[in-house]
């Protein structure tokens, strides 16, 4: 099954019911008053972030998701019943984008967290609102507003602290296959990996980290080539890249040109993930002798003026992956926590916000403007008693 991290979705929030007019009439209660209730706000629509989900696929399939209108209001002063909300479940680390603004609405990173994608209709006023001393029977109501109406891009942005890049071949999935529990399909021929896989490399009970394997990358991937760079934004939020660089490539191509390539693909794609801490880490070290190693490691560290970290490792063998490991988790704990974006229900940009105290000014105005040759028929010279 194809790996779908990307889906396309029309959200509609309901629209909020309309206000009513009514009249009380009842026996023994001549000119009862203006009673028409308002209506109910529409529901609005919801994402909600579900650990236990992991790819968006069902999006693909279900693309039109509507929450419930409110109902309107009745006589009586009863207010329509509000619309149901709508919330739809996703997994964390989807990323919320509205297609036509661009605006990006919301990352969902913690399990259970919300995100109000569609405002829901404000709910129209009945008559009732629009009594004042001057006008004692109102024939005024709003309608409802329409519900917010949204076409959405859903990317999931698997949440790694550690991600791997490199050429394919590399050895970036059976370095995953030896710290983590996580299997993913090793071959000697490049592209095996076509999905990105995600493994927990757990150091004791209560430390681990999550680490990204993502398809190999090649030279002029920013353009296209191989797979392309689409999956490098998986790596947005990791917290470190190792740069795995295969020794002895079986294509006898040269590691140096190899690891200078990727840099300059990650460099096109995001400045921003280039300058993001890297480590670099020759993988193979098993075929060679160690001198090579040091020869070949040598080498490449110097034709890429390399300063940061290096480590000479064997996926395959096990060979220092569990220090690499151990330095990993060190330095992610010496980092200050991720910054908690506090996004939870956030709200967007509504544009009805001000609806209803407009119209109400609005009307207000409009009574206070009223002669009082204007009044109705019905209108009283005392305050209406109201009693059921
Ligand atoms: N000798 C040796 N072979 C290795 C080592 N690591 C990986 N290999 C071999 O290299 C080949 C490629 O390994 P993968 O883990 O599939 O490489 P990858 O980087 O995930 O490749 P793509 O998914 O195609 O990008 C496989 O045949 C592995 O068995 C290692 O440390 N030593
Ligand atoms: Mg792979």
């Amino acid at each position: 099954m194809k790996f779908v991290d990307e889906a396309e979705v029309r959200v509609e929030a309901g629209d909020g019911g309309n206000g009513t007019i009514g009249f009380r009439r009842e026996k023994y209660v001549p000119k009862g008053g203006p009673d028409g209730g308002d209506g109910g706000d529409g529901g609005s629509v919801y994402l909600e972030a579900d650990e236990n989900l992991n790819t968006l696929i069902d999006y693909r399939f279900e693309r039109f998701h509507r929450a419930e209108r409110g109902q309107n209001g009745q006589g009586s002063d009863c207010t329509g019943r509000g619309g149901e909300d709508l919330s739809m479940k996703v997994p964390v680390g989807t990323r919320a984008t509205d297609i036509e603004t661009g605006e990006v609405l919301g990352d969902l990173t913690r399990h259970g967290q919300k995100l109000k994608v569609a405002q829901g209709g404000f709910h129209g006023l009945g008559n009732a609102r629009f009594k004042s001393s001057t006008n004692r029977a109102p024939r005024q109501k709003t309608n409802g507003t329409p519900g917010e109406i949204r076409n959405l891009k859903l990317e999931l942005m698997l949440l790694a602290d550690v991600g791997l890049l490199g050429m394919p071949n590399a050895g970036k999935s059976t370095f995953i296959r030896s710290v983590s529990a996580a299997k993913p399909k090793v071959a000697d021929y490049p592209f095996t990996t076509l999905v990105p896989n995600l493994g927990v490399v757990r150091q004791d009970a209560q430390r681990s980290f999550v680490i990204a394997d993502i398809p190999g990358l090649i030279e002029g991937a920013a353009d296209g080539a191989g797979l392309g760079i689409r999956f490098l934004k998986h790596l947005e939020r990791c917290r470190v890249l190792l740069h795995m660089v295969d020794l002895l490539p079986t294509d006898l191509s040269d590691p140096a040109h190899n690891a200078k390539a990727i840099i300059q693909e990650l460099e096109k794609y995001s400045p921003k993930l280039a300058d993001k801490p890297r480590w670099l880490v020759f993988n193979k070290a098993d075929l060679l002798l160690e001198d090579e190693v040091e020869e070949v490691a040598e080498r490449v560290i110097s034709e890429l003026n390399w300063e940061g970290p290096v480590y000479k490792i064997s996926a395959f063998q096990k060979m220092h992956t569990d220090s690499l490991c151990r330095d990993v988790m060190d330095f992610i704990e010496t980092l200050p926590a991720p910054e908690e974006q506090d996004i939870e229900e956030e709200e967007v940009a509504f544009k009805w916000d001000s609806y209803h105290k407009s119209t109400l000014a609005q009307e207000s105005e409009l009574s206070d403007d009223l002669d009082d040759d204007d009044w109705d028929e019905d209108d009283y010279d005392v305050d209406v008693e109201y009693r059921k």
